[in-house]
């Protein structure tokens, strides 16, 4: 596929440096899964006028000689200097290291010296793109990222461009592939640990691989589409995450009971000048889409005034559907692009949420606990909607759950401080939200109008 010389109207620009080739010319950072992967995608796709001419990693030798290398054309440039990098004539960056630091800095320096950067990395661009983006500006370059949010899923250029014109009020849906590739094998009966290894294997996992099963990789995720979708810029450190580290194979016993599943559900919703937005497992009915997704499938659905919902999945972890997203993302600035601009406002998080909750105690059992249970539940004024107990556990040690009627979590949270109390209570109650979904989310906002 030849690039096309376009008309460099108003559009940020790969700047060229006198004298050197036409092509433009790209430096890879990082060559690990995606890194390495996005190599493979230029050399066998061979778009004309893109010359990949530096990969810098450290250690640089041991990867020029991994297999992974075999796709990488013997003109490259392997170096562990990333003053080489920003010294040199190429023209755009494509960051794949993660991480803030040194990251930021060095991006900060390739955007002031005229280079475009396209980068995968979410935590970078949570917490930093709309510094970056300035910088960006000022400098009449770009900064691209649809490889940060769901992977191989064009989530972002679709709210970018797609979806611009509609007014977004929610999200809600799977942004992480490690977690969901955890909880759908979960649920055919595997154990924790042994699935969270195979996605470290696969390299669907982040480096510290906590930033997957606590959330954080998630928040960041659900932030940066806050930030393009809802027009609201969130303080990543506010939006609350709940660990899947806690559910157990019981739960999705009980999850079945009730034509659920599990899935780590990330939610942001516009409610005037807040957004409530939180990240963490929650009870999907398997009538909902989101209970669809297996493996490392995300899917995002974005809710519109004016266009109701659009939903978008596919693989949002893995080297090779990553390469798509971040090449994509090399081909539109290489042919300078241009994106949808629109103001974004600071907006602050609350974590409250009016939902339907799933609560599983494990319990010394006798006689009198479910009643203090739903008296503590009573007292806050959450009602209860179901109470089940699977037989086969030892009574010393015995989980059993109760489901209660849509409340907030807040007011779920302070029955539990005084249930957690009690001396029955052996371990700390988990504490899950319920996804409604349409049926019954008429019922929400009946309580919400109350
Ligand atoms: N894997 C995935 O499915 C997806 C990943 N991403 C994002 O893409 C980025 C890359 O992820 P991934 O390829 O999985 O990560 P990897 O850990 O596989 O690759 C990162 C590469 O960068 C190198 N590196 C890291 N820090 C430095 C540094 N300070 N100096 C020099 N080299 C460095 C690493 O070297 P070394 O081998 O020595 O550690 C490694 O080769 C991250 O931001 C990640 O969040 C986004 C979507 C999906
Ligand atoms: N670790 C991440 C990789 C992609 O962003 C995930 O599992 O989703």
């Amino acid at each position: 596929m030849a690039l096309k010389k376009v008309s460099k109207k108003k559009v940020a620009q790969p700047r060229k440096t006198a004298g050197t080739s036409s092509s433009i010319k790209v430096a890879l950072l990082g060559f690990g899964t995606v890194g390495s992967a996005v190599a493979r995608v230029l050399s066998a796709r061979k778009f004309s006028g893109i010359e990949l001419t530096h990969i810098f990693n450290r250690n640089a030798e041991r990867k020029r000689t991994s297999p992974a290398a075999r796709s990488v054309p013997d003109s490259v440039l392997w170096t562990e200097s990333i003053e080489e990098i920003l010294r040199s004539d190429v023209d755009i960056v494509i960051e794949l290291m993660g991480g803030l630091n040194p990251v930021e800095g060095w991006l900060r320096k390739a955007l002031t010296s005229g280079k475009s950067v396209v980068t995968a990395n979410k935590q970078l661009i949570a917490y930093r793109g709309a510094k970056l983006a300035r910088i960006a500006a000022q400098h009449n370059v770009q900064l691209v990222y649809g490889a940060a949010v769901a992977g191989g899923v064009p989530v972002i250029p679709g709210m970018l461009q797609g979806l611009c014109g509609d007014q977004i009020t929610r999200l809600s849906g799977i942004v992480n592939g490690t977690c969901n590739f955890i909880l759908s094998r979960m649920e055919s009966g595997a154990a924790y640990a042994t699935v969270l290894a195979d996605a470290q294997h696969a390299g669907y996992a982040e480096a510290d691989p906590s930033a997957d099963v606590d959330g954080y990789d998630a928040r960041a995720k659900l932030c940066i589409l806050s930030r393009i979708a809802l027009h609201a810029e969130l303080d990543p450190d506010t939006v609350p995450t709940q660990s899947i580290s806690t559910v157990e194979a019981i739960d999705f016993a009980y999850a079945k009971e009730l034509s659920c599943t599990i899935r780590q559900v990330s939610q942001a919703e516009l409610d005037g000048r807040t957004v409530h937005a939180r990240v963490g497992p929650m009870l999907v009915p398997l009538s909902s889409p989101i209970a669809w997704s297996h493996g490392t499938q995300n899917m995002v659905v974005a809710t519109g005034r004016f266009g109701g919902d659009t939903v978008f999945s596919g693989h949002g972890a893995g080297g090779d559907p990553t390469a798509v997203a971040v090449v994509s993302d090399l081909l539109a600035v290489a042919q300078r692009c241009a994106t949808v601009q629109l103001p974004v406002r600071k907006r602050k998080v609350t974590s409250d949420f009016l939902a339907p909750h799933y609560l599983r105690f494990v319990v010394d059992d006798k006689p009198g606990i479910v009643s203090a249970i739903s008296g503590a539940l009573a007292k806050v004024g959450a009602n209860i909607d179901s109470i089940l107990q699977r037989p086969g556990h030892p009574k010393h040690r015995l989980p059993f759950v109760v489901t209660t009627e849509p409340c907030l979590t807040s007011t779920i949270e302070q029955a539990l401080r005084s249930i957690a109390r009690m001396d029955c209570i052996l371990e700390p109650p988990l504490c899950l939200q319920m996804l409604t979904v349409d049926d019954k989310a008429d019922d929400v906002e009946a309580v919400k109008e109350e």
